[in-house]
């Protein structure tokens, strides 16, 4: 279970219920009613293609275990539910579509066949993340593909220069606004913004939000007032310096009281902020674990100033879930529309063969559950047994090496259980290459060191006050729910929000929220995820038994190479260590076909 001094007293809790805990298939009920009102949004972010949901029986997988189609008949059924009460329901999405399971990530066909059954449900408001910028095919698909999109893509800060008419031209990848009236005839600004991201590939611009608010285009965008804004984009809400915050006050300085609706992302972590009475910003997770419901009140025809009253809940995306609140039972809850996307899902998995097992896993490796060097963490098991057997050159062969990684290259758990193409590239969808240097094995060891001490350059966002809070945001999401957990246990206390009278045991792990928000977040309650603080951002293979003085082979996966510069050249500024030092190491193989190399002769 969990690892830390402290943890005994919350282990104990914790192994009482988790023997308490059912058959996976038995998913926890809600049973608080959503709060609807006049303006009701659903939203989504950073799915990542986990269109066909979590499936495996591990802890808390089972509660995300609803598929893009069973969401396709929950948003069908709350569309219906909205218009019998006569208010208004919107679907958002704040992006990050790709890199992350095997729909998304096994070539760009199928990333953008996955975008099209995501597609296949309409949506209001919905944008990109950067995830869709690290390449400049990706990007420029989206470009040639937006019409389909109907105005409602919205890209109001990102570029691509591409070539029209014979003249190369720096133009919006989509829409930058969309005014549009709602079916109850309410009319709605949205807007579509990425962080300032400086990682992306070459010919695309990232304009920084707080510049893009200062524009003509966008002033004159606002200078209407709705009867309420959608800013929906991929930055979180909350931070030193949120980057929504300019965007947000451009609004509200020319309309004091409109309601502003913001819908963020980027982080992963469940979140909420009010700036104002009349706003409020709610980040919904990631990897369709998450549903987000936002609701509030509309201002009266005589605006009396007064605040609204807005809230959020945290949906598990499952079935129990989406039946629960939708009235309905498995007789009549499927509807065709979330069949057919089902089907296309398995139609499109079948196709890219991304479920024939290459091997069974023999137990459950986690990526944040222990630190790293523990055997059953999934760095650990990456860094000491799948890159030292499936990572070789050739013509190296017989020359002692290391091999240093960014962390975040490994993107989530491997479970216990058969081990296929789509496993894989959920624990690793990137395309990152390994290259070698030859430097003295001491250096070498030390550059590691150097690299975690500095942290992770491409981590977050680059705006500079925000880097502090988001760089680690989701890790240090988990750790303080753990954290609470613990005390709690060691306390022999409860945590207020998540221990109410009427929570009824057994719990199932999952997120326990905190956010910034009042009231109850989380529609399910449950016991935190054990968390090991000890996590890294660079990880390295074991150091060969050398002199330290002994010139060695140092590979490094190419995502990290800048920060490797970077540590190399504050630990030997004299060496000049540059990419033009490196050459191609294991040609062929990328980190997105390792683990299956190592399950196919281990596993
Ligand atoms: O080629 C790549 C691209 C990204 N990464 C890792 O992903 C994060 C960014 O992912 P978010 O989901 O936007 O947080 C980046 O910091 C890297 O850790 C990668 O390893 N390789």
């Amino acid at each position: 279970l969990a690892v830390g001094k402290e943890g005994g007293a919350a282990e104990r809790a914790l192994a009482e219920d988790v023997l308490a805990l059912r058959n996976p298939s038995e998913l926890p009920v809600p049973h608080r009613p959503l709060e609807w009102s006049d303006v009701n949004i659903i939203s989504t972010s950073d799915t990542h293609g986990w269109l066909r949901g979590h499936q495996h029986d591990t802890w808390p997988e089972p509660n995300y275990s609803g598929d893009w189609g069973t969401f396709a008949s929950f948003a069908t059924h709350m569309r219906a539910q909205a218009d019998a009460r006569g208010v208004d329901l919107l679907l958002v999405d704040a992006g990050d579509h790709h890199d992350g399971s095997g729909l998304v990530s096994t070539s760009r066909e199928s990333a953008e066949a996955a975008d099209g059954i995501f597609g296949l449900l309409h949506y209001d408001v919905l944008t990109l993340g950067n995830h869709e910028l690290y390449q400049y095919s990706s990007a420029k698909w989206l470009y040639d593909n937006h019409k389909r999109w109907n105005g409602r893509y919205l890209t109001s800060n990102v570029n691509i220069t591409v070539e029209e008419h014979g003249e190369v031209v720096s133009v919006p990848i989509s829409d930058r606004v969309a005014k549009f009236e709602t079916k109850q005839g309410n009319s709605v600004t949205a807007f579509g913004v990425l962080f300032n991201f400086k990682a992306h590939d070459r010919n695309i611009t990232v304009q920084a939000p707080v510049k893009m608010a200062q524009e003509a285009w966008f002033q004159e965008a606002i200078a209407d007032a709705p009867d309420y804004f959608v800013l929906v984009g991929h930055m979180p809400g909350r931070g030193l310096t949120s980057e929504w915050y300019p965007v947000y006050q451009a609004i509200r300085k020319v309309h004091p009281l409109v309601p502003i609706f913001v819908f963020g992302g980027h982080t992963h972590v469940r979140d909420c902020v009010q700036y104002d009475d009349r706003s409020i910003a709610v980040v919904p997770g990631c990897y369709l674990e998450t549903i987000a419901f936002t609701s509030s009140n509309l201002p009266p025809a005589e605006d009396d100033g007064r605040a609204l009253e807005i809230s959020r809940r945290y949906l598990d995306a499952n079935p129990v879930t989406y039946k629960w609140h939708t009235g309905t039972t498995d007789d009549d809850f499927d509807t065709q529309l979330g069949l057919n996307i089902s089907q296309s899902l398995d139609n499109l998995a079948h196709e890219l063969k991304i479920t024939r097992p290459f091997g069974v896993v023999p137990h459950d490796y986690f990526l944040h559950r222990h630190p790293y060097g523990h055997p059953r963490s999934v760095l650990t098991v990456f860094a000491e047994k799948v890159i030292p057997e499936v990572v070789c050159d050739r013509e190296r062969h017989g020359h002692p090496r290391v091999v240093i990684g960014n962390a975040g290259s490994l993107r989530f758990d491997v479970f216990a259980g058969p081990f296929d193409r789509n496993d894989e590239l959920t624990v690793s969808p990137f395309n990152t290459e390994f290259l070698y240097t030859r430097l003295p094995a001491g250096l070498a060891g030390n550059i590691t060191v150097e690299m975690n001490r500095a942290g992770a350059s491409k981590f977050a966002p680059s705006v500079d006050d925000d880097e502090a809070y988001v760089r680690h945001v989701y890790n240090e999401w988990l750790a303080s729910q753990w954290d609470r957990y613990v005390q709690s246990n060691l306390l022999g206390g409860s945590d207020e929000l998540s221990m109410t009278s009427d929570a009824k045991k057994p719990r199932t792990l999952g997120y326990v929220t905190h956010d910034a928000c009042k009231g109850r977040g989380d529609d399910i309650e449950h016991i935190p995820v054990p968390y090991s603080p000890d996590q890294v951002d660079f990880i390295r293979s074991p150091m060969p038994d050398v002199d330290p003085e002994e010139v060695i082979d140092v590979v490094v996966m190419d995502f990290a190479m800048e920060d490797f510069l970077t540590a190399a050249s504050v630990l030997a500024p004299e060496r000049k260590v540059s990419t033009d030092d490196f050459k191609t190491y294991a040609e062929g193989t990328t980190i997105n076909d390792v683990f299956g190399l190592y399950a196919r002769k281990q596993w």
